[in-house]
């Protein structure tokens, strides 16, 4: 018999019923990175490839009681959040993060769901970017989420990168903006790293409906990567890299905004 350390993450986000974002894309996607993936649940979700049928957070005492039996057993290298639903939540994460002095920490400020659903309230916004991103060593908004951060529409280039360079002196050590939601034929990630570097992620945008939990898949390849020691900018083209390989092999899941095929292309079928 062989036996071998693995480095251990966390996600706390939302459960997706529906397998194919929230925490279960971020357990597939840290279980095929080769890292060892916990959870604290922060809510519920009724949740389908067509949309988001009901919400449920989970109380504070039960959030407190994830985060202490993880600790008081797991070696956590690194960690991310997802949907954290509204303002009391988001502040019991924060006590956690601070408490168990959680990082490198990814924050993933998920905002709304791929059908429409708001998966955090106006208070719990408030909540992210005044007193999450303080504690943030990466925070990556798709653009919809950069802009209510920025408060202001991000049109061009420039305005992607005066925004990430706004989003930075809020508190985020390094900010990546997706730009998943982006029209043309080209899909450009923005990254601004903590030292002032920036460069742009570049591929080709994929003409597909099946991409649900794309921003949660690449948050969590990113923390698979830094669990493993990599840098920061490595991890995060790493992260960039997983994504971009598995939009390229769809499977047929569901009648909506279908999940990605977190095995990967070469092991797929
Ligand atoms: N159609 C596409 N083609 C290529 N890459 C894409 C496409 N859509 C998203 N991506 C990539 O997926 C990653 C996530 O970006 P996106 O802007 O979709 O995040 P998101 O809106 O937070 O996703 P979700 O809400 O589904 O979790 C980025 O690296 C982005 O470049
Ligand atoms: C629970 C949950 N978290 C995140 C997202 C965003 O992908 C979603 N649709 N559902």
């Amino acid at each position: 018999m062989s036996s071998k350390e693995v480095p251990q993450t966390l996600t706390i986000a939302g459960s997706d019923s529906g397998g194919g974002a929230g925490m279960q894309a971020d357990i597939k996607t840290m279980q095929e990175n080769h890292v060892f993936a916990t959870n604290v649940v922060v809510g519920l979700t009724a949740q389908n490839t067509l949309g988001v049928q009901m919400v449920q957070p989970t109380d504070v005492e039960m959030i407190d009681a994830q985060f202490d039996s993880l600790f008081d057993d797991f070696d956590i290298k690194a960690a991310k959040t997802g949907a954290l639903f509204d303002q009391i939540r988001v502040s019991a994460v924060i006590k956690n993060v601070k408490k168990h002095n959680i990082h490198p920490l990814v924050v993933d400020p998920v905002m709304v769901a791929k059908g429409g659903a708001r998966l955090l309230d106006d208070q719990g916004i408030h909540a992210i970017i005044n007193d999450l991103l303080p504690l943030a060593d990466i925070v990556t908004p798709n653009l919809p989420e950069a802009q209510v951060m920025y408060n202001k529409p991000i049109e061009t280039k420039d305005d992607v990168i005066d925004a990430a360079s706004f989003i930075q002196q809020l508190g985020a050590k390094n900010v990546i903006i997706k730009g998943g939601h982006q029209s043309g034929d080209l899909i450009e990630d923005y990254v601004l790293l903590e030292n002032g570097d920036s460069f742009i992620m570049e591929s080709p945008k994929y003409d597909t409906v099946r991409k649900h939990g794309t921003g949660d898949t690449l948050s969590s390849a990113i923390v698979a990567s830094l669990a493993k020691g990599n840098s920061v900018e490595d991890a995060i083209i790493e992260g960039k890299t997983y994504i971009d390989k598995i939009l390229q092999s769809e499977i047929l899941v569901g009648h909506g905004h279908g999940p990605l095929s977190h095995w990967g292309a070469e092991n797929a079928f």
